[in-house]
């Protein structure tokens, strides 16, 4: 894909509050800004990456950026899993996020269980491909140590 790595920033806002109550799995959304700031030719779909919170610690990440089709929301979102276990909340935060690889299209599901195990195993793969050489010299990108109260693609 042309635009990958795509970096972004913007500050965390409230979803539909299911990642975490329904799906067990939290997803930081992104404000409207920084969505429609997205390339035109990203498509929508899932894709694995890096992300960090405010000045803190590089993680790996999965993304769901699109109309959510389990749920048929309306407005596009992206939506940012960190693979860390965080203390708390960090809603209004500034989330940066390097998107690096695409791993599938978004789809529609007939249960929970299997929109939640699809989401296990794009875990399972992301943690794999971005121990790869070319995906973690991303982590060290001088996109997360310049001042975190700079925004990018989105203000
Ligand atoms: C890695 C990942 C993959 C996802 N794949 C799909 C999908 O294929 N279809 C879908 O409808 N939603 C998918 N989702 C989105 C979840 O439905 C969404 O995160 C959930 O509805 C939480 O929304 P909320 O932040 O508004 O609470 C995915 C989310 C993640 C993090
Ligand atoms: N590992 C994590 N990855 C993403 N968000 C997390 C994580 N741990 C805690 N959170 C918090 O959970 C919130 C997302 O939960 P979620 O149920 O998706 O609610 P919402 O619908 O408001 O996005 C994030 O905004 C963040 O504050
Ligand atoms: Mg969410």
């Amino acid at each position: 894909m042309r635009h990958l790595p795509y970096f972004c920033r913007g500050q965390v806002v409230h979803g539909f509050g299911r990642g975490s109550k329904q799906l067990g799995i939290p997803t930081a959304n992104f404000p409207e800004q920084v969505v429609d700031n997205l390339p035109a030719d990203i498509s929508t779909g899932i894709y694995y990456g890096w992300a960090s919170v405010g000045s803190g610690d590089v993680h790996k990440m999965v993304v769901s950026i699109g109309w959510n089709p389990y749920y048929k929301n309306t407005k596009k979102s992206v939506e940012t899993h960190i693979m860390h276990t965080f203390k708390e909340d960090f809603y209004g935060e500034i989330l940066n996020v390097a998107i690096v690889g695409y791993l599938r299209p978004e789809k529609n599901f007939d249960s929970l269980e299997s929109l939640i195990s699809a989401i296990q195993g794009d875990i399972e793969e992301a943690k794999k491909q971005l121990d790869l050489p070319e995906h973690l010299k991303i982590k060290e990108d001088s996109f997360f140590q310049v001042s975190k109260s700079k925004t990018m693609n989105g203000h």
